[in-house]
């Protein structure tokens, strides 16, 4: 049984294992699928790379894999790098060995980067084409921002608390106009990369950070834990949407330094 608490619109989701992490995910995704498909006919979800695509596996399984409406997702990325597709850098490689290839997703849904552009030409033209379905309103427009409103944007969580390609420090950070901007100097590799803003994420009616192990587990305190302005803050501390949801999800290694005894390892 996962231990949860919260405050505000945020919700931490403790696990003890990550197989029942892996399952709260799937129900958690297959939820906001069916509410989002029953009020706007559509559910567009983004998602991120690393060890949240092997997490949100059992999608693919029994009962997801026939009781949710895969017709009605559109796919999109947080974050890409700008290698090509089929390259072992890829997160739109690994989501589609891993997932998409796995359910009945209609191709043309999946909005995959343009590859054989530099990264600055492949997050003006991912730009275009989010713009482009804003305005068919396969994505919602956010009513505080003119920012597209995501169904779901799902987040990893690197142990420097990077979220999408949004690294501590980076001046990407401080994006505010651009819905995608681009990084050529990613301290993770590879190097290139595309990622949604911060108001973009911030305009997402969900958010959901999947972070597990002991090596994100300072991030994850710094991230949740009411610090104060003299330590450290990270990118996946000021990822919370402003009208929308934030759910973490963590297993016991990556909550061991959350204040507050009952995540306590
Ligand atoms: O391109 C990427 O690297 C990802 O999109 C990135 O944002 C990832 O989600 C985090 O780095 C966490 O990755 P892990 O879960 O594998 O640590």
């Amino acid at each position: 049984m996962a231990l949860s608490g919260g405050h505000k619109d945020r919700e931490l989701r403790v696990h003890e294992s990550l197989d029942e992490l892996s399952t709260d995910l799937a129900d958690y995704i297959a939820e906001l699928s069916e509410a989002s498909v029953k009020e706007r006919g559509v559910f567009a979800i983004a998602l991120s790379g690393g060890s949240l695509i092997g997490l949100m596996g059992k999608l693919c399984e029994a009962p997801y894999n026939k009781t949710v409406d895969w017709a009605k997702w559109y796919i999109f990325w947080a974050d890409e790098r700008v290698v090509a597709k089929n390259h072992a850098d890829s997160n739109y490689k690994l989501a589609k060995d891993r997932l998409l290839s796995k359910v009945p997703i209609i191709p043309s849904h999946v909005h995959s980067i343009n590859d054989t552009v530099s990264a600055e030409e492949a997050a003006d033209d991912y730009e275009f084409v989010i713009r482009q379905l804003v305005k068919s309103r396969v994505i919602s427009v956010s009513d505080i921002s003119d920012c597209p409103k995501f169904d779901l944007i799902l987040l990893g969580m690197g142990p420097d608390g990077h979220v999408a390609s949004l690294f501590p420090n980076h001046s990407a950070l401080e994006e505010k106009d651009e819905w995608v901007t681009f990084i050529t100097d990613s301290p993770k590799p590879p190097p290139e990369r595309i990622t949604f803003t911060l108001p973009v994420i911030n305009s997402a009616s969900n958010v959901a950070i999947v972070a597990t192990g002991d090596s994100k587990a300072e991030a994850v305190h710094l991230a949740v834990d009411d610090v104060g302005s003299d330590s450290p803050s990270v990118p996946a501390g000021v990822a919370q949407p402003l009208k929308g949801k934030l759910v973490w999800f963590l297993d016991k290694a990556a909550a061991s330094k959350l204040e507050g005894s009952q995540f306590s390892a």
